[in-house]
């Protein structure tokens, strides 16, 4: 369980959101939609921890209470929280091969021949595995974003979260990738945050939608 208590974000003094709280269970996602401006990437740096609870960061101010299955967040800074980012770009490293990506994200602690075979298994769960070898640029964009999400989560974060995923998707492709996102996020068993200006997407992830509205923006 994910959860948020109390998160205010403040621009040069003025509210943008106030008070937010919501609990995100284990393979749930919760949607947050809301207006450009309004605040959402900051709650995904808040949890991410790069935002940290009473900093001030350019006239940007957060404040609240992030905690995973009990164990508050706010003091771990961000290399010690098990946090997967996904965003809008697949973000592949353009220069190594679809296996050397998703191998990448594999812990290295693990042995040699697990590695590869974790790595085997998501290529054939993503119906490639006659790509390993090719380069990111071959594959569809589709195809890229799902090879994203995987390679996240072989790295078997605590939680996820999700900064318009879809949004540079063709929309012909988004149905499939918003449901391949779905049913991974079941899978792996993780809370994950998703934020959106597309209310397809929220739908599409079945949970729980948080919409923002300000007056101040
Ligand atoms: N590092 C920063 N320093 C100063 N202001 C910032 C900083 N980061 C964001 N802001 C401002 O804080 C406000 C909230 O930004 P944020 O990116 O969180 O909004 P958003 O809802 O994600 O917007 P969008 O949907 O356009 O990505 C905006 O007015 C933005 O210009």
């Amino acid at each position: 369980m994910l959860s948020v208590k109390q998160f205010s974000l403040s621009l040069n003094g003025s509210n943008l959101i106030s008070n937010l709280h919501f609990d995100i269970a284990d393979g749930q996602v919760l949607s947050i939609m809301g207006p450009s401006g309004i605040g959402k990437s900051s709650l995904l740096h808040f949890l991410s921890g790069t935002l940290h609870h009473g900093n001030q960061v350019g006239g940007l101010m957060a404040s609240g209470e992030a905690s995973l299955h009990g164990v508050n967040l706010n003091n771990q800074a961000t290399e010690n929280r098990k946090v997967g980012l996904l965003q809008q770009m697949p973000l592949l490293f353009p220069h190594m091969s679809i296996i050397e990506n998703l191998l990448f994200a594999i812990p290295e602690n693990l042995h040699k021949q697990d590695r590869y075979a974790s790595a085997q298994q998501a290529l054939e769960k993503l119906g490639i595995p006659d790509k390993a070898n090719t380069l990111p640029k071959a594959l569809s964009g589709g195809q890229q974003a799902r090879v994203a999400l995987l390679r996240t989560l072989l790295a078997k974060p605590d939680y996820l979260l999700l900064d318009e995923p879809f949004s540079k998707l063709d929309p012909a492709l988004r149905r499939d990738v918003r449901a391949f996102v779905l049913n991974e996020i079941q899978q792996a068993n993780i809370p994950a945050l998703l934020v959106t200006h597309d209310p397809d997407d929220a739908k599409a992830m079945k949970g729980q939608c948080i919409e923002l509205t300000s007056t101040s923006i």
